[in-house]
């Protein structure tokens, strides 16, 4: 691969010319893929995934997925790279925390973070590019996550809003990315000898805003998938340094992960607790981690709690979705949660803040439309239900299966009635109406695909 000017001149200095030389020969070398299972899922064991070895972490595989098979398009599957999976790994969130994900676009580590949280808790997972933060919340949906909310804004406004609240901020900063070379040689063409500290400048503003928001005890993590210690070790002393209650932890074992370099930074011992991946080590394509707990002796002002002042449901809308609710056994959800976006009803996650005026884009759990006289399910609430606490549900085979994504009617062998939860190897696929032996299609127009069974 050629790289670009003066980037082997910058490695070979670092890490003296033998190191340099494999690092270097790397990036000749093929492109490790993985992909993480989904917990959240009543069915979370793919198709076909016997031959994957683990990465190590949980739920953790090397392999290659498809987009365009019923294990992804139920969710059953995230495609990830196997070194960016340690993030996630790292973070190790616990049921019940308040976690902000910061910079979370695509969504590989909020799924990560989602999975570890287990349905409770509050994920407040964030992008500040609206495009990018539209597919986060595809992938919020897909992965049949119920407690997080999606939004799209600035590190500024949600500290403003969120000061000291979090138990764990993710930033997993946008970066030079030159853990991306192999993967996407177009990374390459950003790079020069200045671009790390272009970047480290933004990372440095990031920062500042996210470690308001850390609470007294709390954990902030950081990565970047570039090599570059000026966004890297340097990066960790720069904060260290201006934020003293910050001390850097030591990371859990996991394969592939080593200890990072105090001299790339400004020598001091504990920059070592740091991690990094580098792919003529590991089986990965390269990463930089760390974990940082807030000491809470100094005096802070407590996590400000308040109810979101969201718009909740008038006694029509609210029956409206009982019926629907107590019809086909949905117990779960709590009128408490309930808030209406226009015609849209979405369930908040318990504990949700007050989010004043951030701008949201995803409130929880999409529950689905209110109609004049009825209630519609989205497309959201069956990818988060556990298919058996739903009735009445229809298997379909793999060539149904292709006929839903497609956007077809299904003919079912048996007749039904109603809105019915379609599921393949047992996961929710989407709701559709079933008149007869007919199932009427639901599955988004956005989403529709013609289905190749060679996949
Ligand atoms: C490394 S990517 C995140 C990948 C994501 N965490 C995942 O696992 O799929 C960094 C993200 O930060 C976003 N970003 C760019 N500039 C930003 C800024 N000034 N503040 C916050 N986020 C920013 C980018 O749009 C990008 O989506």
């Amino acid at each position: 691969m050629r790289l670009p000017d003066g980037y082997a001149q910058k490695y070979q200095h670092l890490m003296g010319e033998d190191e340099a030389a494999d690092f270097l020969a790397s990036f000749d070398q093929p492109v490790q893929h993985g992909f993480r299972t989904n917990p959240l899922k009543e069915n979370a064991v793919p198709a076909d995934f016997s031959l994957n070895k683990p990465t190590g972490v949980p739920n953790g595989y090397f392999g290659q997925v498809s987009g365009h098979t019923p294990d992804h398009t139920t969710g059953v599957v995230y495609s990830q790279e196997p070194s960016a999976m340690l993030v996630g790994a790292v973070a190790d969130a616990r049921p019940g925390e308040l976690i902000l994900d910061l910079c979370a676009a695509p969504g590989g580590k909020t799924t990560q973070l989602a999975a570890g949280l287990a349905g409770q808790g509050v994920l407040l997972t964030n992008e500040i590019f609206a495009k990018r933060a539209a597919v986060l919340s595809e992938n919020v949906e897909r992965f049949g996550i119920t407690n997080a909310v999606v939004t799209n804004e600035t590190s500024e406004h949600l500290a403003a809003q969120l000061p000291n609240f979090f138990d764990k901020v993710v930033v997993d900063a946008p970066c030079s990315g030159e853990g991306m070379f192999r993967k996407d040689p177009e990374a390459m063409t950003f790079w020069s000898l200045d671009y790390p500290k272009i970047c480290a400048q933004r990372q440095q503003e990031i920062l500042s805003e996210a470690v308001k928001m850390v609470k007294p005890g709390g954990h902030l993590i950081y990565s970047t998938c570039t090599f570059a210690p000026e966004e890297d070790e340097q990066m960790m002393a720069w904060l260290l340094q201006n934020y003293p209650e910050f001390e850097l932890v030591d990371l859990p074992l996991f394969p592939g992960l080593e200890a990072a370099r105090p001299a790339w930074g400004d020598n001091q011992p504990q920059l070592a607790r740091a991690g990094r991946v580098f792919p003529h080590h590991a089986n990965g394509e390269g990463h930089f981690i760390a974990s940082l707990i807030r000491r809470s002796d100094r005096e802070v002002t407590k996590r400000k709690w308040a109810k979101p002042r969201l718009p909740r449901p008038d006694a029509a809308a609210l029956s409206l979705w009982h019926d629907f609710a107590q019809q086909h056994g949905l117990t779960d959800i709590n009128d408490e949660q309930l808030v209406v976006f226009g015609d849209q009803l979405s369930a908040l996650p318990a504990n949700t803040p007050d989010l004043g005026r951030l701008r949201i884009i995803r409130p929880g759990l999409h529950l689905g439309t209110l109609k004049k006289n009825r209630f519609e399910p989205a497309f959201a609430l069956a990818l988060a239900i556990q298919p058996t606490h739903y009735s009445p549900r229809v298997a379909l085979d793999r060539s149904q299966w292709g006929d839903f994504v497609h956007g077809d009617t299904v003919s079912l062998t048996e007749p039904g009635h109603g809105w019915t939860l379609a599921t393949v190897n047992g996961n929710g696929i989407g709701f559709g109406k079933v008149v007869g032996q007919t199932l009427k299609n639901g599955y988004p127009k956005g989403l529709r695909f013609q289905p190749h069974f060679t996949d």
